[in-house]
């Protein structure tokens, strides 16, 4: 596999350990970590080199840009900062993931391994796909979204900017997510969901905390 070098990924948490170990088994060379809140230099087996401003005054030495901050709409909003000056944004697509070629993936989106995208199924930026987590045929999933580990999620299922399907969650076709809605772990979704809600449960029903 030819190396690519050098990758800067901003956000220094667990999901950004995941998205670097991902980006070397496809083959990048020398990953750097940038963060505004880690102070250490050491990050396992890789480097804090900086803040966001130290990786603004050295975009050209990256060849890639990812954001990696699990924070749905901090991570969108770092990813169009980022477009806006310049950087190289890319995605970062496991080598055990499973994508269609007939998939679109916008830049800054990641695919864990074990995941599935399946044809005609479009993801758009700075959106995550996570660990075994299945898309399947012509889903649109929204900018910053995330698809936490495990989900199922049947055909031609629509989620909207900024949401959050969570860990093992369940998606009949064709239903439509809103943006900023969350669904709770497990839970089985059978109707659309508006926008800004969060849903839980075996059906998926809006949670009422009153
Ligand atoms: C790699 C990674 O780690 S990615 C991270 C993956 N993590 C996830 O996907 C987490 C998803 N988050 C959840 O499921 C959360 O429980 C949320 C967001 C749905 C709700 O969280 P909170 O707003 O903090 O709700 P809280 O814990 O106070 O629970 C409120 C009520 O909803 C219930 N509830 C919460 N989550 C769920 C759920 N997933 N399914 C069914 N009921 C639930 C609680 O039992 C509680 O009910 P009660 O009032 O009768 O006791």
């Amino acid at each position: 596999m030819a190396k690519k070098d050098r990758l800067a990924v901003f956000g220094a948490g667990g999901h950004g350990r995941v998205v670097a170990d991902a980006a070397e088994a496809c083959g990048w060379n020398n990953v750097d970590f940038f963060d505004d809140a880690v102070t250490s230099t050491a990050h396992g087996p890789w480097q804090v080199r900086g803040t966001f401003r130290c990786l603004d005054e050295r975009l050209d030495e990256y060849a890639g840009v990812i954001v990696a901050i699990g924070h749905n709409r901090r991570r969108l909003a770092l990813h169009d900062e980022l477009a806006a000056r310049g950087a190289a944004l890319v995605s970062v697509v496991h080598p055990q993931a499973v994508v269609s070629p007939y998939a679109v993936l916008e830049p800054g989106t990641f695919i864990a391994p074990g995941a599935v995208v399946c044809v005609g199924t479009v993801i758009r930026r700075g959106a995550i796909v996570n660990t075994g987590a299945t898309v399947d045929h012509d889903c649109t999933i929204g900018p910053g979204a995330h698809i936490a580990p495990g989900v199922a999620m049947s055909g031609g299922v629509t989620v909207g900017e900024c949401s959050w399907v969570g860990v093992g969650a369940a998606v009949k076709e064709l239903v439509e997510i809103g943006t900023d809605c969350m669904v709770g772990a497990g839970s089985v979704v059978i109707r659309s969901v508006d926008s800004g809600v969060t849903v839980v449960g075996n059906p998926a029903r809006p949670l009422n905390k009153d």
